[in-house]
């Protein structure tokens, strides 16, 4: 479990990481999402001990980072692929992490073949594809069998292959009840993967939920029709002081009025609907509806329902 507390982080007089806090569980994968330049590499940074906070503390299982011995056996993170030794081979990259943190040659080995790169371990990073070299940082990420795994943007330069072992790998390591915590900007990939959000825009917390929660929270329901009698809807639904926006071609799409009122108002008029679905927004729509109140935040006009999204209770089980 990581614990933040009202961490913030200033660079000269800039804001960039601002009274964050929250907790990451065990157990699941919690995606970390802002726009570019909301503080989520710095915040991972912080939780890593390589950048201080300016004020707040960050635990990882009940210590700051710094007082954890062997802290690989601890958490396992991918901040920067092209952080490895150019020069070195895979394996001697992987060796010497290991030498220091005091864990088994073995493990090595082990990580190599799950990441897929055991034909390549005495080839050097330098000669790798970004794909590879993302996947010599996971393997180094997970050498030390760690608890807690942090990735920044793992599958940058994946290929779908990749992306879909990425995906899995998180997923089963949630299972097995190590707290994962990832971020990236594929949202739809983040959908895939991820149960629990946190959100940031401008270093401040804008949402700690679940994916679920997160969507309905700030998207709104509305409901496909399809017609071949497009004006006999038009005016029902006008009758009935309902505002529909159309798509051309007898579509329409309406807004927050459930799916069964307007089935029967169709049938009480016998429109001939050929479709009427629910849409539910994705977790993209939901995430731009957001930041972008976020946004508006930033020029001193707080938007109705742009109020943080954050459980009441903050999460403290490990
Ligand atoms: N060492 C530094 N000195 C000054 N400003 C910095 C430093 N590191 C980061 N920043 C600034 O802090 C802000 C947050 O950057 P950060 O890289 O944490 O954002 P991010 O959410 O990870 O962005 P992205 O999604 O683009 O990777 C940015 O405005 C950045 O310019």
């Amino acid at each position: 479990m990581i614990e933040l507390a009202g961490v913030t982080k200033r660079y000269g007089r800039k804001v960039v990481v601002d009274d964050l806090t929250f907790s990451i569980r065990a157990g699941c994968v919690t995606g970390f999402l802002g726009p570019n330049g909301a503080g989520k590499s710095t915040t991972m940074r912080m939780m890593l001990g390589l950048d201080r906070t300016t004020s707040g503390r960050i635990l990882i299982d009940g210590q700051p980072y710094a007082r954890l011995k062997e802290p690989l056996r601890h958490v396992g993170a991918l901040l920067d692929a092209r952080a490895m030794h150019g020069g070195r081979s895979a394996y001697q990259n992987l060796r010497c992490l290991a030498l220091s943190n005091d864990i088994p040659l073995s493990r090595v080995d082990e990580v190599l073949e799950q990441v897929g790169l055991a034909s390549v371990a005495q080839k050097r990073p330098k000669g790798f594809s970004l794909g590879m070299g993302q996947r010599l940082g996971i393997a180094a990420a997970l050498l030390g069998d760690p608890e807690i795994v942090m990735l920044d943007e793992p599958v940058n330069g994946l290929d779908p292959e990749g992306i879909h072992w990425i995906r899995t790998l998180m997923k089963r390591l949630a299972a097995e009840g190590r707290t994962v915590f990832v971020s990236s900007h594929l949202m739809s990939e983040m959908a895939l993967t991820a149960d629990h959000l946190v959100v940031i825009g401008r270093g401040r917390l804008l949402a700690d939920t679940g994916m679920r929660e997160f969507i309905d929270l700030n998207s709104r329901p509305s409901v496909r029709i399809r017609t071949p009698e497009p004006e006999k809807l038009r005016d029902v639904l006008a009758a009935a002081g309902i505002t529909a926006t159309e798509n051309g071609t007898g579509t329409f799409e309406v807004a927050d009025v459930p799916t069964e009122r307007l089935g029967e108002l169709a049938l009480e008029h016998r429109v001939l609907l050929h479709e009427l679905s629910p849409r539910h927004a994705s977790l993209e729509e939901a995430f731009i509806a957001l930041t972008g109140e976020a946004a508006e935040y930033r020029t001193g006009t707080l938007a109705a329902g742009a109020a943080p999204v954050v459980p009441e209770t903050s999460r403290t089980e490990s």
